[in-house]
């Protein structure tokens, strides 16, 4: 598939995507959404890929939904196309993915990294939700996701003055999980997602769907859910390496299976 709004390329075990609309700041727009859910599924469905790291470009991971294409919509054929809806397969995706943000992450643009597993910021990054400055309200998660990240204190703060968050703020808030110098941020993803994708595969995904069942689950379904998860492993062949490797003193060599 040729790629308009997209660049890809795998690093060993490791998938990078960079948004790839520099005269749009990467406003995500349908054939963006497009690309970026077909290119999720085929790294999604490839057993040679662990992880996938999500970036743009130094200015912008990307200034939002396209503004320009949504202008025209009418009530009716948001409705009926359930407008944004697509974006769940991009939130479903089942590997681990680190957004490697730097310069603006705004309205679509933040719930997007929101989407992703791990944000790593760089200096540069400004986090907002700048949707009531436009006549409207976040449409792919903001509300939800921002509250569930950073409390409602500070998601009501941005999602009603739209204004923007600086990446100190924002790791301090809890949305970022590590802030590094500009220059270090795709070595450091990079590292991160090669981290990862070095371990179980099937251990990873269920790390990840373990913890964001805890935005979803009490917590007596939730610790529930986990144990399960916890005893299946057992069924594993790496359990059976990694423990094994912890006790005879040697590096584990996971198999994913
Ligand atoms: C998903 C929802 C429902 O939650 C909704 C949204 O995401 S709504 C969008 C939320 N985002 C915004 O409101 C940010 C819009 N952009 C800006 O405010 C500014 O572009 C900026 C502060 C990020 C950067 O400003 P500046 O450096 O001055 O660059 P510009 O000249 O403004 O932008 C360059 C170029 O990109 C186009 N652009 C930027 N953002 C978008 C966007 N979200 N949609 C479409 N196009 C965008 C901008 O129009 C410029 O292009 P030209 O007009 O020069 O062709």
């Amino acid at each position: 598939m040729a790629l308009n709004t997209l660049k890809t390329e795998t690093r060993g075990r490791v998938a990078i995507i960079t948004l790839n609309r520099p005269d749009a700041l990467n406003a995500l727009n349908s054939e963006l959404l497009g690309e970026l859910r077909e290119t999720m599924a085929k790294f999604g469905d490839d057993e040679k890929i662990g992880a996938i790291v999500l970036t743009g470009s130094e200015k912008a991971f990307a200034a939002g939904a396209d503004i320009k294409e949504m202008q025209p919509l009418d009530y009716v054929g948001a409705y009926m196309n359930d407008f944004f809806e697509g974006w769940s397969a991009v939130a479903n995706t089942r590997k681990p993915v680190i957004a490697a943000v730097s310069g603006y992450a705004l309205g679509g643009g933040c719930e997007l990294a929101m989407m992703c597993d791990i944000i790593i910021a760089s200096d540069t990054a400004k986090f907002g939700q700048p949707e009531i400055t436009l006549g409207v309200i976040p449409g792919m998660g903001g509300t939800q996701r921002l509250t569930r990240a950073i409390g409602k204190a500070k998601a009501m703060d941005l999602c009603l003055t739209g204004r923007f968050m600086e990446a100190e703020e924002a790791e301090r808030s809890g949305l970022v999980a590590r802030v590094v110098a500009a220059d270090d941020l795709m070595a450091t993803a990079i590292k991160a997602a090669e981290k990862i994708a070095g371990f179980s595969l099937p251990v990873a995904m269920m790390v990840k769907e373990s913890v964001n069942r805890a935005d979803e689950m009490t917590l007596a379904e939730g610790l529930r859910f986990e144990r399960r998860l916890f005893h299946s492993l057992f069924a594993t062949e790496d359990q059976k390496e990694g423990m094994g490797a912890f006790v005879e003193k040697r590096k584990a060599q996971f198999k994913h299976r």
